[in-house]
């Protein structure tokens, strides 16, 4: 099994990698100072395992051999072997120790990466959301709506930052208003629950649609979730505008209900691909009036900003953060760190 030395730093060069089911995206960090050296993304699909992508298209191309490695990625990290969910690779610590030249690898999850970006992320790399522009130093959540919904939270005390990886978006998602009660029937449920990732993600703008026009009786049209937010977006299809705007009403919901957990006076992020897609919608009033509406803390929510994560490859970001200064951050090494 793994070491588990703790505060120690990650040798340079650091390969840091955002391992995704689709896409899997690397920067070398030669020191601690200078700026990546980015490589272009690689489709996970194009090579049967992650060493051979590493090889191929990052150590034969880049002329740095790199000591070690931080990735992150979606799912669990029990043991020496690591799958990833939606895709067949399979992360082997000691092989890339052995086969690939590292002399220290690093997993973690990819919400604790997501959670390090908002760390650390400037004003450049994201867009508020409401009225509210700066963030103080105070603890943060990360949330994600993409293939999944990922929820990570930011622990701030003592001068350091702790990424919390959970699994939030797992939390029960429950009817509120008139219209709600009308169209939660028709949401499909897993085991006889809706969770938050029934609609905040890809599928659920389906599911969240489908179940809208079966309250309503008409014909559902659209069966791809980019299909319901281009019409949602242009306001071509009155089916697809009440679907993005229930869509925002729950997605700021459940942040409010996280930032409650958190006590995220430093903000909420959203993250994930479908975020950057909808901006307009989530400017609406809908968003931040469901995040406010929590009696009794109603006049503290509306303390607390949210923005969009703009930044094209956040979680790279935040693990550069790391590994820069590791300090700086309360990142658990035990059980999931491999040295030659
Ligand atoms: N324009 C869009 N509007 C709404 N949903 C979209 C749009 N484009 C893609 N999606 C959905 O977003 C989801 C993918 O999200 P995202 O790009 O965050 O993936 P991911 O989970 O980060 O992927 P990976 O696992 O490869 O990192 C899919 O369900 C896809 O159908």
């Amino acid at each position: 099994m793994p070491k588990s030395p703790e505060n120690d730093h990650m040798p340079f060069p650091v390969l840091v990698g955002d391992i995704g089911g689709t896409n899997a995206r690397f920067w070398i960090l030669t020191d601690a100072h200078g700026a990546p050296k980015e490589f272009p993304t690689i489709q996970t699909a194009d090579f049967p395992t992650i060493d051979q992508a590493i090889q191929d298209r990052i150590l034969d191309k880049s002329g740095v051999q790199p000591r070690s490695a931080i990735l992150a990625v979606a799912g669990p990290i029990k043991d020496d072997e690591i799958p990833l969910t939606n895709c067949p690779w399979v992360i082997r610590p000691k092989a890339m120790i052995s086969e690939l030249g590292f002399d220290d690898v690093l997993v973690v999850n990819d919400f604790e990466a997501q959670a390090l970006a908002a760390a650390s992320l400037g004003r450049d790399d994201r867009q508020p959301i409401g009225a509210l522009s700066e963030n103080s130093l105070g603890s943060r959540v990360i949330l994600g709506p993409g293939t999944g919904l990922g929820v990570g939270g930011l622990l701030y005390t003592q001068h350091t930052w702790f990424p919390v990886p959970g699994e939030g978006g797992h939390v029960d998602l429950g009817p509120r208003s008139e219209r709600d009660w009308q169209i939660f029937p028709h949401v499909e449920q897993i085991d006889g629950r809706i969770s938050g990732e029934q609609i905040l993600c890809g599928r659920g703008i389906v599911h969240l649609y489908k179940a809208i026009c079966a309250a309503d009786g008409i014909e559902a049209v659209w069966t791809d979730p980019a299909e319901v937010t281009q019409h949602a977006l242009a306001g071509s299809d009155p089916v697809c505008v009440e679907t993005m705007t229930l869509f925002v009403t729950y997605l700021g919901r459940l942040a409010g209900d996280m930032a409650l957990v958190f006590m995220a006076r430093g903000g909420v992020f959203l993250s994930g691909g479908i975020s950057q897609r909808i901006i307009p919608l989530l400017h609406k009033p809908e968003f931040r009036a469901a995040f406010e509406d929590k009696a009794p803390h109603s006049a503290m929510m509306k303390t607390i900003p949210t923005f969009v994560v703009t930044h094209p490859q956040a979680a790279l970001s935040g693990l550069s953060a790391y590994a820069r200064t590791p300090s700086s951050y309360g990142v658990k090494h035990e059980g999931r760190r491999w040295q030659r």
